[in-house]
């Protein structure tokens, strides 16, 4: 089956990161992720996770680094989700497909109830929150 590639953010701001929670319009209502999307046939990874931020939160972010991508194999469907860590460059939030968003702390991270697919990168998250967060506070 082909993979599909799908970026997320990990947007960090004053120690925290955004998570934001699919709406009932999208696929797995109720379950929260990281923002980002499909990447396009004529996209890098970068541009396609640029274009969704500003598309679904209407701000600007920075990309700093590349986490490890985790497959999930969903019925009928199998996603590459390819984690980069983000910083807020610009803009005013406002969720055009989501239905809320929280910015969480190293402990808050494990309690939500996350899609599936985020869960490793949730726990990789955790693992290296001092080097991602309390090193680069920003
Ligand atoms: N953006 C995003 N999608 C995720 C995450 N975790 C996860 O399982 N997914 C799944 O990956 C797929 C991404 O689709 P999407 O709906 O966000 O992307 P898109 O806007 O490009 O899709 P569309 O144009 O088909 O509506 C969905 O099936 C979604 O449920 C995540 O953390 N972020």
């Amino acid at each position: 089956m082909k993979i599909i590639p799908v970026t997320c953010a990990l947007i960090f701001s004053e120690g925290k990161v955004l998570a934001t929670r699919r709406s009932q319009t999208m696929d797995l209502p109720g379950k929260w992720e990281f923002p980002g999307g499909k990447v396009e046939e004529d996209e890098s990874p970068e541009e396609c996770l640029k274009r969704e931020i500003q598309e679904e939160l209407s701000i600007e972010i920075e990309i700093f680094e590349k986490l490890s991508p985790a497959d999930f194999t969903y019925p009928g469907k199998t996603i590459r989700l390819i984690p980069m860590v983000a910083y807020w460059t610009g803009g005013q939030f406002h969720l055009a497909e989501h239905d809320q968003m929280i910015w969480l702390g190293k402990k808050d991270l494990i309690s939500l109830d996350w899609a599936p697919a985020d869960l490793p990168i949730v726990h990789e998250l955790i693992e290296k929150w001092v080097k991602l967060v309390d090193s680069k506070e920003r």
